[in-house]
Formats: structure tokens, sequence, C-alpha cells
């Protein structure tokens, strides 16, 4: 009898051992992965990769062990892992000793929740934090920094940093690489590409649109609210647009774009505008090609959403009773302008500054800088000092562009629309930096001086031409408070839908 149960015995023994070592390796492991591996690389960006990876070693320890075992040890190393990086991330980060919210510190998903529990308006919660500390941390790895000493050393000419691992969420293209040198050859490009014209017109200002220009502007409006939700969630943000591009809503406006880029391809000679200035300087092997795809996307992305949302803060601004002086003396120095002989220098062009117009637009911008999301960068593997501050490297940081421009350390009355504070009374504008809706530095808005001429163009005919009012839906007295209450944070700022009628000047 014991010699036939030792065998068994000896098999359960060996079973027994094996399954003990897998589960005791299953909890040290996730230990060495992180302190080695998983700290040091920029996980945002390769959820799908580490996804299929851990599929790929479930499916190996079903077959090895049995269904059971890999369940009770994938579990065991998922825990492990996450207690491990949560107590690191507590107790033994660089950043440990920033103030920010236990839970900010621990995930990102903390953000995410304000997002949501401010209904998209998290420009207002950054509002809140500004009031208390200059930096904060709300990520295991990130900061958000109001310090206005930060401007030139993170985001100016002369910085050393680099753009942080949320714009890999996204395509590459000028906007959303990475690799400093490759951005400043690529922006060159673009530099030279933005004296010529700007393309083909499309009648949209007379109305008229097509099918897929209403669903590309509906995948942008929509695509809103899922940026400015994702985007503090950058690894989740890569899930989405990858599978979004693949099989998901952007998948048409994928396909059109390519169509669109091989047909004008086949155009002899073609009008040198923006776009056959982009071809013309772009290899045309697979890397150029997705390059150029994703880019005249990022035309339309970039530059569209961004100008009407400034045109609608504008037309709604102007048309406050409060700012009829301002109207009126913009009218009046157009209606000068206007009259003038087209051949007068005088005369107006939307290519040159206007003090009078630039004023009501930059101020425009600045209550309502179109673009809310903080452009995120990553610091130097050496570190950087910020006013007095050491920041370790791979540290990623922000400076929200809304939460400055309303600073009263910049700008008097802040909150106020006061077009005056860049003309006639400078007294009113403590440090323009403060402002920056087109970004600053190396990375800044490709685009500004065709929105400037845009935004002259339009504004100059309406102020011109018409007089208009904002009215509430179905014929109602407009809800003011409601309206600039209702102000999204979709990345680009959200602007709730404004019902104007216009009247013809006589
Ligand atoms: C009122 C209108 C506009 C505003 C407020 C605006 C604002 C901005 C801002 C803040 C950035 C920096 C984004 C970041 O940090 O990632 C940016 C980048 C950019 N914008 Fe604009 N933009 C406007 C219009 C346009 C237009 C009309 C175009 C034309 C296509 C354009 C093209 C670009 C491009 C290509 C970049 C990326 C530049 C780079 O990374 O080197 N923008 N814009």
């Amino acid at each position: 009898m014991g010699t036939l149960t030792q065998p068994v015995v000896l098999a359960v023994a060996r079973e027994q051992s094996s399954t003990g070592n897998l589960l005791v390796s299953a909890c040290i492991s996730p230990f060495v992965l992180h302190r080695v591996f998983l700290k040091r690389v920029e996980v945002e960006f390769r959820p799908v990769s580490l996804g299929a990876c851990f599929g790929v070693a479930f499916v190996v320890l079903v077959y090895c062990s049995g269904f059971l075992l890999a369940m009770a040890s994938s579990v065991s190393f998922l825990v492990s892992l996450w207690v491990d990086m949560l107590v690191y991330r507590l107790a033994f980060h660089s950043q440990k000793h920033f103030p920010g919210p236990v839970p900010a510190k621990l995930s990102k998903f903390w953000a995410a929740k304000q997002v949501l529990d401010s209904n998209y308006e998290w420009y207002t919660v950054a509002l809140v934090l500004k009031a208390k500390y200059e930096i904060w941390r709300l990520w295991p790895r990130e900061l958000l920094i109001f310090d206005l000493e930060a401007i030139a050393p993170v985001l100016g000419y002369s910085s050393k940093t680099l753009k942080g691992p949320f714009y890999d969420s996204m395509e590459d293209s000028v906007n959303t690489t990475r690799d400093k040198e490759f951005h400043r050859k690529r922006r060159k490009i673009w530099d030279d590409a933005m004296k010529t014209s700007y393309g083909k017109l499309m009648g949209f200002v007379e109305g008229k649109s097509t099918e897929v220009a209403d669903s590309i502007l509906k995948i942008i409006m929509d695509g809103g609210y899922a940026i400015g939700l994702l985007l503090h969630v950058p690894w989740l943000f890569t899930i989405v647009t990858t599978f979004a591009f693949a099989i998901g809503p952007l998948k048409q406006w994928n396909d059109r774009s390519r169509h669109e880029i091989d047909e004008r391809k086949k155009v002899q000679n073609p009008k040198p505008d923006l776009m056959a200035h982009l071809i013309t300087s772009t290899p045309d092997d697979h890397a150029g090609r997705e390059l150029l795809f994703s880019e005249s996307r990022l035309i339309i992305s970039a530059g569209s959403d961004t100008t009407a949302t400034a045109l609608t803060f504008l037309s709604v601004l102007l048309s406050l009773p409060e700012q009829s002086a301002t109207l009126a003396n913009l009218r009046t120095g157009l209606d000068c302008i206007f009259s003038k002989p087209s051949n007068d220098k005088g005369a107006f062009s939307c290519m040159r500054p206007l003090p009078i117009l630039d004023a009501v637009i930059n101020e425009g911008l600045r209550l309502y800088p179109s673009v809310y999301f903080p452009s995120q960068r990553v610091t130097p593997a050496a570190g950087m000092t910020i006013n007095g501050r050491y920041i370790p490297g791979d540290i990623n940081i922000s400076i929200p562009a809304y939460a400055l421009s309303h600073d009263p350390r910049c700008f008097e009355q802040p909150d106020e629309f006061i077009p005056e504070r860049w003309t006639t009374r400078p007294e009113l504008t403590i440090n323009k930096a403060g402002s920056m809706p087109f970004m600053t530095g190396p990375y800044d808005c490709a685009g500004k001086k065709l929105a400037m001429m845009e935004l002259r163009s339009v504004v100059a005919k309406i102020v011109k031409d018409w007089n208009w009012k904002v009215i509430g839906e179905g014929g109602e007295k407009w809800d003011r408070a409601a309206w600039f209450g209702g102000v999204k944070d979709h990345s680009i700022a959200g602007a709730p839908k404004a019902r104007v009628v216009f009247e013809k000047r006589v």
C-alpha cells in the first residue's frame, strides 16, 4: 500500500510546490517588473502592447497549468503590481512633497472624475486649485504649474523640455511629434507653407456643405467631449484612438483624407498653397504619406473649431449692452478705413494688424482662449529648476493657459472684457505673458497669422455691415448667465450654442 501511494504523494507534493512557486513568483515578479521596467517607461502610450503581452502570458499559463491556476496567478500578479505601484506613488515618489489630493497622487482617474463632476468644466477646477498653491501634483508623475516664472523655462524657445506622453496618444504630425529635431524641420516646412495661400474655397461661408464635411464636423464636435475627458487618462485615450481609427468613427475621416490627398497628388502644376507645399516637401514613402494624411486632418481640426469658437465668443461679447461703446468705437474706426479707396495704403486689409480691431480680438482670446488644454511637457533627464524649485527628470508638467489669462497678477479686472487694456489703458495689463491663446515658444500655433487674418476679416465685415443680437431658444429672452456659465472644456473651449439674429445696417 505504502509503495503504491508514495509516487502519488510525491506527485501531489511536487504539484503543490510548483503551484506555490508560481503563486509566489506571481506576487514577487510585479515588484521587480515595476521597479526595474514599468517605472522607467511611459506606459501611457503602450497600453495595447502591454495588454497584448499580458493576454499572451495568460494563454500560455492556461495551456501549461490549467485555467484555475492561471487565473489565480494572474489575479495575484495584478493585485501585487497595483499594491506596489500605489505604495510607491504615495510614499516613495520623487514628487511626493508637492501638494495634491491623495487620490490624485494615486491615479489619473481622480482628474477624470473632476471633469465629470464639474460637467466638463475642468478649467473651473484649475481655478480653484490655483487659488491655493502654485504647483500641484495631480497625478503620480504630473505637476500642474501656475507659476508665471515657469512659462519661459517650460514653454519658451530655449526650454530643455520635450512634449509629454499625451501627444503619443494621437497620430504623428507636426503638432504631436515628440522628436524635437523632427519637429524643428517639419515646423520650418509648415512656416514656409503658411506664407503661401491656403487652398480652395469650400463655400461654407455661404452656407454650403457636403455630407462628408458635416460628418467630419460632427466627429470634431463629439470628439471634443471624449478628448476633454480622456486627455487626463492618456493610456485610455491611446486605446480609444487606436480602435477609433481602425474601426470607429474616425475611420471615415481617415479614409476620406487619404482619398483627398491621393487625388490632390495627381493634380499637375497645383496651385502653390499650404497643401501643395506640404506634399512637395514630404518624402513619397510610407512614413511620409502617413504624415501627410494625419496633417491634412490636423489642418481641419486645429484650424476650424479654434477659429469658429473665437468668433462665437467675440460675436456674443460684442453684442452685450455694456459693450455698446466698444462696438461703436470699432465701427467708427472700420467705417473710416472701409470708406477709403482700396488702393489707399490705409484701406482695410486683414493681413495687417489694426490696433482697435486686434485689441478686441486679443481681449476675446484672452477671456476665452479657444484652446483650454494645457500643453504637456516632460522635464529633461537631468531635471530643471523653476523659480528656485528643483523638479527631477521625466516629470510631466503643464501650465493651464486659461487660469493664467484670468490671473489678477497679470490683468486688472481679469474677468472683464476690456479691449482698451491692449491700447489706451495699458495700466490694466500687468504682465501680458499671462495671455497666450496661441501658446508660446517653438510649439506655438503654426496657423496664428492665418487665424488672425480670418478673425480680422470676419469680425470687421460683421461689425461694418450688420447689427445683431443673441436670442434664446424659440424666440425667448437669452439666458446670459446660463450661456457664460455653460462654457465647457473640451480641450477646445466649448462655447454653448448661440442663436444670433442679424439685421443689415443701413
Ligand atoms: C483662433 C484660432 C486658433 C487658436 C486660438 C490656436 C491655438 C493653438 C494652440 C494653443 C496651439 C498649441 C497646441 C499645443 O500645445 O499642442 C496650436 C497649435 C497649432 N495650430 Fe493653432 N490655433 C488657431 C488656429 C489655427 C489655424 C487656423 C491653423 C491652420 C491650420 C492652426 C494650426 C496649428 C498647428 C499646425 C499647430 C501645431 C504647431 C506645432 O506644434 O508646431 N491653428 N494652435
